[in-house]
Protein backbone atom coordinates (compact mmCIF):
# COMPACT_ATOMS: atom_id res chain seq x y z
CA UNK A 1 0.00 0.00 0.00
CA UNK A 2 1.34 3.26 -1.06
CA UNK A 3 1.18 6.36 0.88
CA UNK A 4 -2.41 8.16 1.32
CA UNK A 5 -3.88 5.13 0.14
CA UNK A 6 -2.50 5.17 -3.80
CA UNK A 7 -1.97 1.69 -4.76
CA UNK A 8 0.86 1.31 -8.10
CA UNK A 9 1.15 -1.44 -10.15
CA UNK A 10 4.70 -3.01 -11.29
CA UNK A 11 3.42 -1.65 -14.63
CA UNK A 12 2.22 1.44 -13.05
CA UNK A 13 6.12 1.58 -11.38
CA UNK A 14 7.23 1.23 -14.71
CA UNK A 15 5.37 4.00 -16.39
CA UNK A 16 5.85 5.86 -13.78
CA UNK A 17 9.89 5.81 -13.32
CA UNK A 18 10.11 6.12 -17.13
CA UNK A 19 8.25 9.38 -17.24
CA UNK A 20 10.70 10.57 -14.39
CA UNK A 21 13.56 9.96 -16.12
CA UNK A 22 11.98 11.63 -19.67
CA UNK A 23 11.38 14.91 -17.31
CA UNK A 24 14.37 14.77 -15.90
CA UNK A 25 16.40 14.31 -19.71
CA UNK A 26 13.92 17.22 -20.21
CA UNK A 27 14.95 19.25 -18.12
CA UNK A 28 18.72 18.54 -18.28
CA UNK A 29 19.46 19.15 -22.52
CA UNK A 30 17.73 22.05 -21.95
CA UNK A 31 19.55 23.38 -19.29
CA UNK A 32 22.60 22.17 -20.86
CA UNK A 33 21.31 23.47 -24.87
CA UNK A 34 21.03 27.09 -22.58
CA UNK A 35 24.33 27.00 -21.48
CA UNK A 36 25.79 26.56 -24.99
CA UNK A 37 23.65 29.22 -26.79
CA UNK A 38 24.64 31.37 -23.75
CA UNK A 39 28.03 30.53 -24.89
CA UNK A 40 27.56 31.36 -28.61
CA UNK A 41 25.83 34.10 -28.70
CA UNK A 42 27.11 35.84 -25.15
CA UNK A 43 30.76 35.23 -26.04
CA UNK A 44 31.14 35.36 -29.68
CA UNK A 45 28.44 38.42 -30.22
CA UNK A 46 30.20 40.43 -27.74
CA UNK A 47 33.45 40.09 -29.04
CA UNK A 48 32.55 40.42 -32.94
CA UNK A 49 30.49 43.35 -32.62
CA UNK A 50 27.69 41.41 -34.15
CA UNK A 51 29.86 40.84 -37.81
CA UNK A 52 30.69 38.15 -39.78
CA UNK A 53 32.72 36.89 -36.66
CA UNK A 54 30.10 36.36 -35.10
CA UNK A 55 28.59 33.91 -36.56
CA UNK A 56 28.58 30.44 -34.51
CA UNK A 57 31.56 27.49 -35.78
CA UNK A 58 34.42 30.18 -36.41
CA UNK A 59 36.15 28.51 -34.01
CA UNK A 60 40.32 28.65 -33.30
CA UNK A 61 42.39 25.93 -35.14
CA UNK A 62 46.01 25.20 -34.56
CA UNK A 63 48.84 27.66 -33.67
CA UNK A 64 49.23 31.00 -35.06
CA UNK A 65 52.96 32.65 -35.64
CA UNK A 66 52.92 36.14 -34.04
CA UNK A 67 55.59 37.01 -36.57
CA UNK A 68 53.09 36.04 -39.54
CA UNK A 69 50.42 37.83 -38.13
CA UNK A 70 52.15 40.99 -37.78
CA UNK A 71 53.35 40.95 -41.18
CA UNK A 72 49.61 40.70 -42.58
CA UNK A 73 48.76 43.17 -39.70
CA UNK A 74 51.21 45.91 -41.51
CA UNK A 75 49.96 44.75 -45.16
CA UNK A 76 45.77 45.22 -43.84
CA UNK A 77 46.82 48.49 -42.51
CA UNK A 78 48.50 49.71 -45.63
CA UNK A 79 45.36 48.08 -47.75
CA UNK A 80 42.73 49.63 -45.49
CA UNK A 81 45.03 53.03 -45.52
CA UNK A 82 44.71 52.91 -49.49
CA UNK A 83 40.62 52.78 -49.03
CA UNK A 84 40.62 56.01 -46.77
CA UNK A 85 42.68 58.04 -49.20
CA UNK A 86 40.99 56.69 -52.43
CA UNK A 87 37.57 58.28 -50.40
CA UNK A 88 38.61 61.44 -49.57
CA UNK A 89 40.53 62.44 -52.54
CA UNK A 90 37.06 60.81 -54.41
CA UNK A 91 34.97 63.72 -51.86
CA UNK A 92 32.35 61.30 -51.76
CA UNK A 93 32.56 60.59 -48.20
CA UNK A 94 28.89 59.65 -47.74
CA UNK A 95 28.76 60.77 -44.21
CA UNK A 96 26.59 59.16 -42.02
CA UNK A 97 25.78 59.42 -38.30
CA UNK A 98 25.87 56.16 -36.29
CA UNK A 99 25.03 57.52 -33.37
CA UNK A 100 26.19 59.18 -30.23
CA UNK A 101 29.14 58.90 -28.03
CA UNK A 102 27.50 59.17 -23.81
CA UNK A 103 28.61 62.74 -24.14
CA UNK A 104 26.78 63.49 -27.08
CA UNK A 105 28.95 63.75 -29.74
CA UNK A 106 27.53 62.62 -33.12
CA UNK A 107 29.35 58.94 -33.99
CA UNK A 108 30.12 59.37 -37.44
CA UNK A 109 30.80 56.63 -39.87
CA UNK A 110 31.94 57.44 -43.75
CA UNK A 111 32.20 55.09 -46.94
CA UNK A 112 36.37 55.55 -46.23
CA UNK A 113 35.13 53.82 -42.66
CA UNK A 114 33.04 51.11 -44.45
CA UNK A 115 35.54 50.34 -47.08
CA UNK A 116 38.72 50.36 -45.09
CA UNK A 117 37.15 47.33 -42.44
CA UNK A 118 36.16 45.49 -45.41
CA UNK A 119 39.49 45.24 -46.77
CA UNK A 120 41.47 44.62 -42.99
CA UNK A 121 38.54 42.48 -41.86
CA UNK A 122 38.96 40.26 -44.99
CA UNK A 123 42.82 40.08 -44.85
CA UNK A 124 43.17 39.18 -41.62
CA UNK A 125 39.88 36.31 -41.61
CA UNK A 126 41.36 34.81 -44.81
CA UNK A 127 45.33 34.90 -43.20
CA UNK A 128 44.22 33.44 -39.67
CA UNK A 129 40.53 32.09 -40.20
CA UNK A 130 40.72 30.54 -36.79
CA UNK A 131 41.34 33.94 -34.67
CA UNK A 132 39.04 36.19 -33.33
CA UNK A 133 38.30 39.34 -34.48
CA UNK A 134 36.53 42.25 -33.64
CA UNK A 135 36.49 45.79 -35.90
CA UNK A 136 34.56 49.05 -35.23
CA UNK A 137 32.51 49.07 -37.86
CA UNK A 138 30.17 46.35 -38.90
CA UNK A 139 30.58 43.85 -41.92
CA UNK A 140 27.55 42.66 -43.96
CA UNK A 141 28.43 38.79 -44.94
CA UNK A 142 27.23 39.51 -48.43
CA UNK A 143 29.62 42.48 -48.62
CA UNK A 144 32.60 39.48 -48.68
CA UNK A 145 35.78 39.88 -50.10
CA UNK A 146 38.42 37.58 -50.84
CA UNK A 147 41.84 39.11 -50.45
CA UNK A 148 44.68 37.02 -50.10
CA UNK A 149 47.73 36.81 -48.23
CA UNK A 150 50.71 36.13 -49.99
CA UNK A 151 52.19 34.88 -47.10
CA UNK A 152 55.42 37.06 -47.85
CA UNK A 153 56.99 38.54 -44.69
CA UNK A 154 58.69 42.34 -45.45
CA UNK A 155 62.83 42.49 -44.86
CA UNK A 156 62.44 44.25 -41.92
CA UNK A 157 60.65 41.89 -40.07
CA UNK A 158 62.22 38.93 -40.94
CA UNK A 159 65.48 40.90 -39.64
CA UNK A 160 63.95 42.08 -36.59
CA UNK A 161 61.34 39.18 -35.58
CA UNK A 162 61.80 35.91 -34.14
CA UNK A 163 58.91 33.36 -35.19
CA UNK A 164 56.72 32.83 -32.40
CA UNK A 165 53.69 30.35 -31.82
CA UNK A 166 50.43 31.17 -29.94
CA UNK A 167 47.47 28.95 -29.34
CA UNK A 168 44.88 30.65 -32.37
CA UNK A 169 42.11 30.48 -29.27
CA UNK A 170 44.55 33.18 -27.23
CA UNK A 171 44.50 35.81 -29.40
CA UNK A 172 42.22 38.64 -30.21
CA UNK A 173 42.56 40.90 -32.93
CA UNK A 174 41.34 44.51 -33.21
CA UNK A 175 40.73 46.23 -36.14
CA UNK A 176 40.27 50.71 -36.56
CA UNK A 177 39.78 50.99 -39.88
CA UNK A 178 39.59 54.62 -39.79
CA UNK A 179 40.68 56.55 -36.78
CA UNK A 180 39.77 60.24 -36.26
CA UNK A 181 36.37 59.74 -38.57
CA UNK A 182 35.65 63.66 -37.24
CA UNK A 183 38.65 64.99 -38.51
CA UNK A 184 38.50 63.00 -41.74
CA UNK A 185 35.32 64.78 -42.51
CA UNK A 186 36.72 67.92 -42.04
CA UNK A 187 39.68 67.13 -43.94
CA UNK A 188 42.53 67.00 -41.62
CA UNK A 189 43.83 64.61 -42.72
CA UNK A 190 47.18 64.60 -40.74
CA UNK A 191 45.54 63.08 -37.87
CA UNK A 192 44.20 60.25 -39.65
CA UNK A 193 45.10 56.46 -39.20
CA UNK A 194 44.49 53.09 -39.58
CA UNK A 195 45.21 50.78 -37.22
CA UNK A 196 45.48 47.02 -36.39
CA UNK A 197 46.26 45.15 -33.01
CA UNK A 198 46.99 41.81 -32.02
CA UNK A 199 46.07 40.83 -28.28
CA UNK A 200 47.64 37.33 -26.56
CA UNK A 201 45.48 36.54 -23.65
CA UNK A 202 44.32 40.02 -23.38
CA UNK A 203 47.82 41.90 -23.10
CA UNK A 204 48.88 44.28 -26.42
CA UNK A 205 51.23 42.45 -27.69
CA UNK A 206 51.85 43.79 -31.88
CA UNK A 207 50.48 47.39 -32.83
CA UNK A 208 50.60 48.88 -36.30
CA UNK A 209 49.76 52.41 -36.70
CA UNK A 210 49.52 53.51 -40.16
CA UNK A 211 49.12 57.16 -41.48
CA UNK A 212 47.19 56.56 -44.96
CA UNK A 213 48.23 60.67 -46.48
CA UNK A 214 51.81 60.50 -45.61
CA UNK A 215 52.40 56.25 -46.29
CA UNK A 216 54.53 56.59 -42.73
CA UNK A 217 53.96 52.82 -40.59
CA UNK A 218 55.29 52.52 -36.93
CA UNK A 219 54.66 48.84 -36.16
CA UNK A 220 56.45 46.87 -32.45
CA UNK A 221 56.04 43.64 -31.35
CA UNK A 222 56.47 43.24 -27.22
CA UNK A 223 59.65 41.12 -26.60
CA UNK A 224 59.97 41.27 -30.37
CA UNK A 225 61.05 44.57 -31.96
CA UNK A 226 59.88 47.22 -33.57
CA UNK A 227 60.34 50.21 -36.84
CA UNK A 228 59.97 53.24 -34.20
CA UNK A 229 61.76 54.10 -31.12
CA UNK A 230 60.74 56.92 -28.16
CA UNK A 231 62.21 60.23 -28.30
CA UNK A 232 65.64 61.32 -26.44
CA UNK A 233 64.11 63.16 -23.79
CA UNK A 234 60.72 63.93 -22.61
CA UNK A 235 59.33 66.79 -20.12
CA UNK A 236 58.32 65.46 -16.75
CA UNK A 237 57.51 68.21 -15.11
CA UNK A 238 55.99 70.51 -16.99
CA UNK A 239 54.76 68.32 -19.61
CA UNK A 240 53.35 68.93 -23.10
CA UNK A 241 49.77 67.28 -23.35
CA UNK A 242 48.06 65.81 -25.83
CA UNK A 243 44.63 65.71 -25.83
CA UNK A 244 41.42 65.15 -28.18
CA UNK A 245 40.48 67.73 -29.99
CA UNK A 246 36.53 66.29 -29.96
CA UNK A 247 35.82 64.20 -26.84
CA UNK A 248 37.75 66.32 -24.71
CA UNK A 249 35.67 66.08 -21.53
CA UNK A 250 37.19 68.29 -18.65
CA UNK A 251 40.18 66.91 -19.79
CA UNK A 252 41.92 70.81 -20.64
CA UNK A 253 41.03 72.56 -17.44
CA UNK A 254 41.94 69.39 -14.96
CA UNK A 255 45.50 69.21 -17.11
CA UNK A 256 46.44 72.80 -16.40
CA UNK A 257 44.77 72.49 -12.66
CA UNK A 258 47.39 69.57 -12.28
CA UNK A 259 50.83 70.54 -14.27
CA UNK A 260 49.96 74.33 -13.34
CA UNK A 261 49.00 76.98 -15.96
CA UNK A 262 52.23 76.83 -17.44
CA UNK A 263 51.27 73.11 -19.41
CA UNK A 264 50.95 73.26 -23.02
CA UNK A 265 47.91 71.35 -24.55
CA UNK A 266 47.84 70.19 -28.04
CA UNK A 267 44.34 69.35 -29.01
CA UNK A 268 44.37 66.86 -31.84
CA UNK A 269 42.51 64.08 -33.34
CA UNK A 270 42.84 60.47 -33.08
CA UNK A 271 44.35 58.29 -30.52
CA UNK A 272 46.70 56.34 -33.02
CA UNK A 273 48.06 60.12 -33.59
CA UNK A 274 48.06 61.19 -29.97
CA UNK A 275 50.34 58.03 -29.38
CA UNK A 276 53.09 58.95 -32.64
CA UNK A 277 53.14 62.17 -30.61
CA UNK A 278 55.22 60.55 -27.81
CA UNK A 279 57.51 59.08 -29.95
CA UNK A 280 59.84 59.89 -32.52
CA UNK A 281 58.32 60.00 -36.00
CA UNK A 282 59.74 61.04 -39.39
CA UNK A 283 56.75 63.30 -40.38
CA UNK A 284 56.76 66.83 -40.70
CA UNK A 285 52.80 66.85 -39.91
CA UNK A 286 53.22 64.92 -36.25
CA UNK A 287 53.49 66.88 -33.39
CA UNK A 288 55.37 65.92 -30.09
CA UNK A 289 53.80 65.95 -27.09
CA UNK A 290 55.31 64.02 -23.15
CA UNK A 291 51.74 62.21 -22.47
CA UNK A 292 48.63 61.89 -23.69
CA UNK A 293 45.39 61.83 -21.62
CA UNK A 294 41.76 60.73 -22.60
CA UNK A 295 39.27 60.96 -19.84
CA UNK A 296 35.94 60.07 -21.46
CA UNK A 297 34.81 56.43 -22.39
CA UNK A 298 36.79 55.06 -25.46
CA UNK A 299 36.90 52.19 -27.06
CA UNK A 300 39.40 49.27 -27.48
CA UNK A 301 39.78 49.65 -31.28
CA UNK A 302 41.47 52.63 -30.44
CA UNK A 303 43.91 52.56 -28.18
CA UNK A 304 44.81 48.75 -28.59
CA UNK A 305 47.32 49.14 -30.77
CA UNK A 306 48.79 52.64 -29.65
CA UNK A 307 48.73 50.13 -26.15
CA UNK A 308 50.82 47.48 -27.92
CA UNK A 309 54.16 49.86 -29.35
CA UNK A 310 54.21 52.35 -26.13
CA UNK A 311 54.72 48.32 -24.24
CA UNK A 312 57.02 47.39 -26.57
CA UNK A 313 59.11 50.24 -26.61
CA UNK A 314 59.40 50.59 -22.92
CA UNK A 315 56.46 52.99 -22.30
CA UNK A 316 52.96 52.92 -20.73
CA UNK A 317 49.13 53.44 -21.39
CA UNK A 318 47.02 52.33 -18.38
CA UNK A 319 43.76 53.90 -17.06
CA UNK A 320 43.75 57.05 -14.94
CA UNK A 321 44.08 54.68 -11.81
CA UNK A 322 47.11 53.03 -13.23
CA UNK A 323 45.65 49.64 -14.29
CA UNK A 324 46.18 47.96 -17.27
CA UNK A 325 43.75 47.48 -19.67
CA UNK A 326 42.65 43.81 -20.55
CA UNK A 327 42.21 43.61 -24.67
CA UNK A 328 39.81 41.06 -24.66
CA UNK A 329 36.00 41.01 -23.67
CA UNK A 330 34.25 43.97 -23.86
CA UNK A 331 34.78 46.81 -26.08
CA UNK A 332 34.94 49.32 -24.24
CA UNK A 333 37.48 51.13 -21.53
CA UNK A 334 36.04 52.75 -19.06
CA UNK A 335 38.60 54.50 -16.63
CA UNK A 336 39.90 56.88 -19.19
CA UNK A 337 44.06 56.58 -20.41
CA UNK A 338 46.87 58.08 -19.60
CA UNK A 339 49.72 57.18 -21.92
CA UNK A 340 53.81 58.01 -21.55
CA UNK A 341 57.26 56.82 -21.93
CA UNK A 342 60.57 57.63 -20.23
CA UNK A 343 58.58 59.31 -17.82
CA UNK A 344 58.30 58.18 -14.09
CA UNK A 345 53.93 56.74 -15.02
CA UNK A 346 53.08 56.11 -11.86
CA UNK A 347 54.29 59.52 -10.70
CA UNK A 348 52.38 60.94 -13.29
CA UNK A 349 49.25 59.02 -12.16
CA UNK A 350 49.96 60.02 -8.36
CA UNK A 351 49.77 63.47 -9.57
CA UNK A 352 45.97 63.13 -11.40
CA UNK A 353 43.56 62.92 -8.91
CA UNK A 354 41.28 65.27 -10.46
CA UNK A 355 41.48 63.52 -13.82
CA UNK A 356 40.21 60.62 -12.74
CA UNK A 357 36.98 62.17 -11.02
CA UNK A 358 36.76 64.21 -14.08
CA UNK A 359 36.39 60.60 -16.00
CA UNK A 360 33.38 59.64 -14.14
CA UNK A 361 31.37 63.16 -14.90
N1 LIG B 1 33.69 59.34 -25.43
C1 LIG B 1 33.90 58.58 -26.48
N2 LIG B 1 33.00 57.65 -26.87
C2 LIG B 1 33.22 56.87 -27.96
N3 LIG B 1 34.33 56.94 -28.72
C3 LIG B 1 35.26 57.85 -28.36
C4 LIG B 1 35.10 58.69 -27.23
N4 LIG B 1 36.20 59.47 -27.12
C5 LIG B 1 36.98 59.13 -28.15
N5 LIG B 1 36.44 58.16 -28.90
C6 LIG B 1 36.99 57.57 -30.13
O1 LIG B 1 38.38 57.43 -29.96
C7 LIG B 1 39.08 57.82 -31.13
C8 LIG B 1 40.02 58.96 -30.76
O2 LIG B 1 39.26 60.03 -30.28
P1 LIG B 1 39.78 61.52 -30.35
O3 LIG B 1 40.13 61.80 -31.77
O4 LIG B 1 38.66 62.35 -29.86
O5 LIG B 1 40.97 61.54 -29.46
C9 LIG B 1 38.02 58.21 -32.14
O6 LIG B 1 37.80 57.02 -32.89
P2 LIG B 1 37.25 56.91 -34.38
O7 LIG B 1 37.62 58.12 -35.13
O8 LIG B 1 37.91 55.65 -34.85
O9 LIG B 1 35.79 56.77 -34.21
C10 LIG B 1 36.82 58.54 -31.28
O10 LIG B 1 35.59 58.32 -31.93
MG1 LIG C 1 39.35 54.98 -33.69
Amino acid sequence: MAPMGIRLSPLGLTVFCLLGLGVLYHLYSGFLAGRFALFVLGEQGERAGGGPDAAPGSLPEGPVDLRELLAVSVLAAAKGGEEVRRVRESNALNEKAKGKTREGAEEKMTRGDVLSNRKMFYLLKDAFPGVQINTEEHIDAPDKETISWDRSIPEDIKKKIQSKNVPAESVTVWIDPLDATQEYTENLRQYVTTMVCVAVNGEPVIGVIHKPFSGYTAWAMVDGGSNVKARASYNEKTPRIIVSRSHAGKVEQVARQTFGNKTVIIPAGGAGYKVLALLDVPDKKQEKADVYIHVTYIKKWDICAGNAVLKALGGHMTTLTGEEISYTGSDGNEGGLLASINVNHKALIDKLPDLEKASRK
